[in-house]
C-alpha cells in the first residue's frame, strides 16, 4: 500500500524493544514495503524504546519521527497501553496500520528442559495468549510479566528467569533454544500495530480507509446510542469501539472508535463533526489506509459525497432565497 499523503516520510522510527519484538518484525513489514519511498527504505533509523509510552514519548519531544506500536490482538483484544498514550498528552495521529501473525515459542537456555523451568516471563498479552500450553508444558513455573516478548528473551538469556514467551526470531537473536513451538492456545492470532506521527498534513484517502477517533460521554441515558446514530444515520460501518475508563471517576468512559473512511469523506467528516457536539470531549486520533486495502462496505447513495455536495448546494440556495425545492 503506498504512502499516499503529503506529509515527508517517516525515517526515524520507534519500536517496542529490544530486538526481536512482534514490533520490531512489523515495523519491517511496512519499511520493506516496495511501494514505500526509496529514500525510507534506504534510511530506515529504526530505535527499540523500552515500552510504548516511551516510544510515544520519543515522537511527542521530537527525537524520533513515528513511533510503530501494537494496538490489538486478534485473541486478547486492545493493548492498554497504546490506547491510554494515545489519548494522554500531546495529540498524536495513526498514519499507517499493519497486521502480523503472532506465533509463539516456548525459549530456553540451552540445556534446560522443562523440569528445569521454575519461571517464564513474558509480555502480558503473549502470556495471555499461551496460557493453557504454558501451564500443561510447565504446570509448577511462576508466570512473571516482562517489558516485551524480546524482553523476556533477555532476561532469560541473562539467567533472570528460565523460559520466556517469544518470537522464534528473539529466541535466536538471544542464544536461546525452543523447548515447544506454536504455543498459542489460538493459532492463526494476528496482533495489529500502528504508526503514530505527530499531527500534520494526513494521509490523502485512498478510498480504502480507517479512521480512529476517542470521545468522552458523561453517564447520561442513551449517550452511547446518540455517538453510534451519527455513524448509523450516515451509514458509517465501525470496525472496532470500546470503552475505556477516563480514570477521572468510575462512570465517565472514553470510547476509542474505528470507521470505515477518511475524514476529507463528507459523511465521516459529517459524524466526527456531530460527534463533537454529541460528546463532551472528541480527539481526532488519524484517517490511514487499511492495511488489507479492502474497499469497506459499500455507501449508500444517500450518504455518498454526490449527495452532500448536492444538498450543501440546495442548501445555500435556499439560504440565498433562490430555490427551495431540489
Ligand atoms: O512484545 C512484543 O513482541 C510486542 O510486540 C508486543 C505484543 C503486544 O503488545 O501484544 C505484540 C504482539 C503479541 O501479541 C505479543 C506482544
Amino acid at each position: 500500500m503506498p504512502r499516499a499523503d503529503s506529509r515527508t516520510a517517516p525515517t526515524r522510527f520507534a519500536y517496542l524493544g529490544p530486538e526481536g519484538t512482534f514490533a520490531e518484525a512489523a515495523l519491517a513489514v511496512l519499511t520493506s514495503d516496495a511501494d514505500e519511498p526509496a529514500h525510507v527504505r534506504a534510511h530506515v533509523d529504526a530505535r527499540p524504546a523500552p515500552s510504548v509510552a516511551a516510544a510515544l514519548a520519543a515522537v511527542r519531544a521530537g527525537d524520533r519521527d513515528a513511533a510503530l506500536v501494537p494496538l490489538e490482538n486478534s485473541v486478547e483484544g486492545s493493548v492498554p497501553a497504546t490506547m491510554d498514550g494515545l489519548v494522554d498528552g500531546a495529540p498524536l495521529v495513526i498514519t499507517r496500520e499493519v497486521f502480523l501473525p503472532v506465533a509463539f515459542v516456548l525459549a530456553v537456555r540451552p540445556g534446560t528442559d522443562a523440569a528445569g523451568v521454575r519461571s517464564v516471563a513474558s509480555h502480558p498479552h503473549a502470556l495471555a495468549q499461551c496460557r493453557a500450553r504454558v501451564a500443561e508444558l510447565v504446570p509448577e513455573a511462576d508466570v512473571v510479566p516482562a517489558g516485551s516478548t524480546a524482553d523476556a528473551a533477555r532476561r532469560v538469556a541473562d539467567g533472570e528467569h528460565d523460559a520466556a514467551v517469544c518470537a522464534a526470531i528473539a529466541a535466536e537473536r538471544y542464544g536461546l533454544v525452543a523447548l515447544a513451538t506454536d504455543l498459542a492456545d489460538h493459532p492463526g492470532a494476528v496482533t495489529r500495530f500502528v504508526l503514530v506521527e505527530r499531527p500534520g498534513p494526513l494521509p490523502a484517502p485512498t478510498g480504502a480507509d480507517k479512521t480512529t477517533v476517542t470521545a468522552v460521554v458523561a453517564d447520561r441515558t442513551g449517550a452511547l446510542l446518540d455517538l453510534l446514530a451519527e455513524f448509523a444515520v450516515r451509514g458509517i460501518s465501525l470496525t472496532r469501539i470500546e470503552s475505556r475508563p477516563t480514570r477521572e471517576r468510575l462512570g465517565v468512559y472514553s470510547f476509542s472508535i474505528d470507521c470505515e473512511g477518511h475524514v476529507a469523506d463528507q459523511r465521516v467528516g459529517d459524524a466526527l463533526a456531530a460527534l463533537h457536539r454529541a460528546a463532551d470531549e472528541v480527539r481526532f486520533l488519524g484517517s490511514y489506509p487499511r492495511a488489507d486495502a479492502q474497499a469497506g462496505k459499500p455507501v449508500a447513495e444517500r450518504v455518498g459525497d454526490a449527495a452532500f455536495t448536492a444538498a450543501e448546494e440546495w442548501l445555500a440556495r435556499v439560504r440565498a432565497g433562490t430555490a427551495g425545492q431540489g
